[in-house]
């Protein structure tokens, strides 16, 4: 923590393994603090004190025990046991080193709706708690039986009347009510003991369980943090911004990247919240370049259709294994070294070709770059060679390396390649890369969208879901403030089973065309291998959209796929894949059409399908 900063918390709760993995990892993420959930402290072998210890040496304090349940507005002869019950929690807070204890609003079936009843017992548990040098922080669970807003948890705090007694604000359940969190900044900040940070998706389910399963970091959901965070540091709230996120995948995942993907999403709350923390992400102009790597039995056909995308070859590398193909501005790099040296998935994985990096231009790639590792995206250590241009980038949560170029600089790294001179090829009117889509593994796709947004500034579209021959698919496009560097991230609902690995985990590069018509019947004429698109589409797509019989005509002898929203139509043809991942879109849009043609996934899906069967023998 440096000064002008939060202190930063996480709940152990948000973290896979063992209580000591869960410390060891928020320890090395950077987080001040942690609350400890006591279900990891009973798993531990360790005594309190020893995990009281333990934190200390990673440099942790334990800022919060929790949660202790169904204490408050009990029949009279219960509550004995339930102090008896605290007195013990409060000894292993004092072996522990902490003096805050979370109580949660009870959901017992013999509490009683009573608020003054419920008010005096939390004073006399205050008062223990008081008595030991500690503190009590109640929140309103969503569900709570009688307690399920925090201005109902102030009510009975308020009326309690305790310096030891406060509330716990925790975001997701005042945002999943759709609570309005400006009265927090009527609660005096001394009396906010605690705040919890929680994103989510929107959705419409019991509440309980989608604080179980769905709670995501900060910047990852749809709530707004900022406001609701804001409100509370307004207050006069001084304690720690702390993460209480239940999450099916990051309980499954690596704790050590949970943990940093965690501390990135802090990073970007304190941002929207006025703090230091980075450099602003300079503004974008668009893809310098992308490139993909190709196993070299790949390489031929990938190049070869890059030729038919009128792309001519430009360039060879210095000194590394990769082709520089040139279409106007536009360029693609080909790399046969599929050793991989970005993250764990990159390379080619044995798919035969992958897109291993994405070159962005940025108007000040120094500041991209400090802003990435401000972002706990650390810059990549990489071989340069003499000549080279000295090029910062990033792995994504999914390997691809991500590169800040120079916009200025009309080609910079250009100067890596020798054949300077050559002709850039031109044709099929290609002016540049509409959007590159990128599917995500299951565990990484939030983390991506993320990843994006807090080191990039790119800005999360809606999300849209489909339902695909391999499953259900969501679909999330991310995109500059001028929509010149756009990126479709796809992934799974659920983890995927392992019975269709013939198409696994599509990428491709979309080019901004301006008539795909021409380009898919020029394509044709080429011999390029065009995605062919059953007429079942096309009879569906008269059906839906009533389009006049020529143009329909034309889209279905060319396998161009059409769509339309309020503010515009969207062609696009597809090509085939090279290996088992990689393609190439050409896309059109006409009017101000805002989407990616996501509609027409799961027939582009179901025939990359066929294709890899007939292709295969499979
Ligand atoms: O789901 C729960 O039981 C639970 C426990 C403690 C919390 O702070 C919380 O927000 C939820
Ligand atoms: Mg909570």
């Amino acid at each position: 923590m440096s000064e002008g900063e939060p202190r930063r918390s996480i709940a152990t709760v948000c973290l896979s393994g063992t209580l000591e993995d869960k410390l060891a990892a928020a320890a090395v993420a950077g987080f001040d603090g942690v609350e400890i959930f006591e279900n990891d402290l009973v798993a531990s072998a360790n005594s309190p004190v020893e995990i009281g210890e333990y934190c200390r040496d990673l440099g942790l304090s334990v800022d919060l025990y929790q949660p202790f349940r169904d204490f408050e507005a009990v029949p009279p002869a219960q509550l004995a046991d339930n102090l008896r019950r605290a007195e013990r929690k409060f000894d292993v807070m004092e072996q522990l080193g902490t003096d805050l204890v979370l109580v949660c609003s009870t959901v017992s079936p013999t509490a009683v709706d009573d608020d003054e009843l419920a008010a005096e017992q939390l004073r006399a548990l205050a008062e223990r708690a008081a008595a030991r040098g500690m503190r009590v922080a109640y929140e309103a669970l969503a569900w709570g039986r009688f307690v399920n807003t925090y201005e109902h948890s102030w009510r009975i705090v308020r009326r309690a009347d305790h310096p030891a007694l406060g509330v716990c604000l925790d975001s997701f359940h005042v945002l999943s009510r759709d609570g309005d969190p400006a009265l927090i900044r009527t609660i005096p900040g001394d009396k906010l003991f605690y705040l919890q940070l929680a994103d989510a998706p929107r959705l419409d389910m019991d509440v309980l369980q989608w604080s179980r399963h769905h709670r995501l970091f900060p910047g990852q959901g749809s709530f707004d943090l900022t406001t609701f965070a804001a409100n509370a540091l307004e207050a006069g709230y001084a304690g720690p911004l702390s993460l209480e996120v239940f999450n099916d995948v990051f309980r499954q995942a690596d704790p050590r990247p949970a943990a940093v993907d965690a501390m990135r999403s802090l990073r970007l709350l304190e941002e929207q919240l006025g703090y230091p923390v980075a450099e602003p992400a300079p503004q974008l102009s668009g893809y310098a370049f992308t490139e993909i790597t190709a196993d070299v039995e790949i390489c031929p056909s990938l190049t070869r259709t890059l030729g038919d995308l009128g792309f001519a070859h430009t360039g060879d590398h210095h000194t590394k294994p990769v082709q520089r193909w040139t279409n106007g501005t536009t360029h693609v790099l080909v790399n046969t070294d599929v050793s991989g040296n970005g993250g764990p998935e990159s390379g080619t994985a044995g798919c035969g070709a992958a897109i291993g990096a994405l070159a962005v231009e940025s108007a000040d790639p120094p500041r991209s770059a400090r802003r990435a590792e401000a972002m706990r995206s650390p810059i990549l250590a990489r071989e340069r060679g003499p000549e080279e241009a000295g090029l910062a980038s990033v792995a994504a949560p999914d390997g691809t390396n991500v590169f800040f170029c120079d916009s200025g600089a009309a080609d910079g790294w250009s100067s890596d390649f020798r054949g300077a001179g050559a002709q850039p090829g031109a044709g099929l009117g290609i002016t540049g890369i509409d959007h590159v889509s990128l599917t995500q593994p299951f565990d990484h796709f939030d983390e991506a969208a993320l990843f994006y947004r807090s080191v990039l500034g790119l800005e999360p579209e809606e999300v849209a879901e489909y339902a695909a021959p391999f499953g259900m698919v969501r679909n999330r496009g991310m995109a500059d403030a001028g929509g010149s560097v756009r990126i479709a991230l796809n992934g799974t609902l659920v983890r995927r089973g392992e019975w269709a690995p013939v198409v696994r985990d599509p990428q491709h590069i979309a080019f901004a065309c301006t008539d795909v018509l021409a380009a898919a019947s020029a394509l044709a004429e080429s011999g390029a291998p065009v995605l062919r698109i059953p007429d079942n589409y096309y009879d569906d797509l008269d059906a839906r959209f009533g389009l006049d019989a020529a143009l329909l005509a034309r889209l279905r002898a060319h396998s161009v796929l059409y769509d339309r929203d309020g503010h515009g139509e969207f062609l696009h043809v597809f090509t085939e894949l090279f290996g088992d991942r990689v393609f190439f879109e050409l896309v059109q849009r006409i009017g101000n059409y805002a989407g990616y043609g996501v509609g027409n996934a799961p027939v582009r899906m179901a025939a990359h399908r066929r294709n890899r069967m007939t292709a295969n023998g499979r």
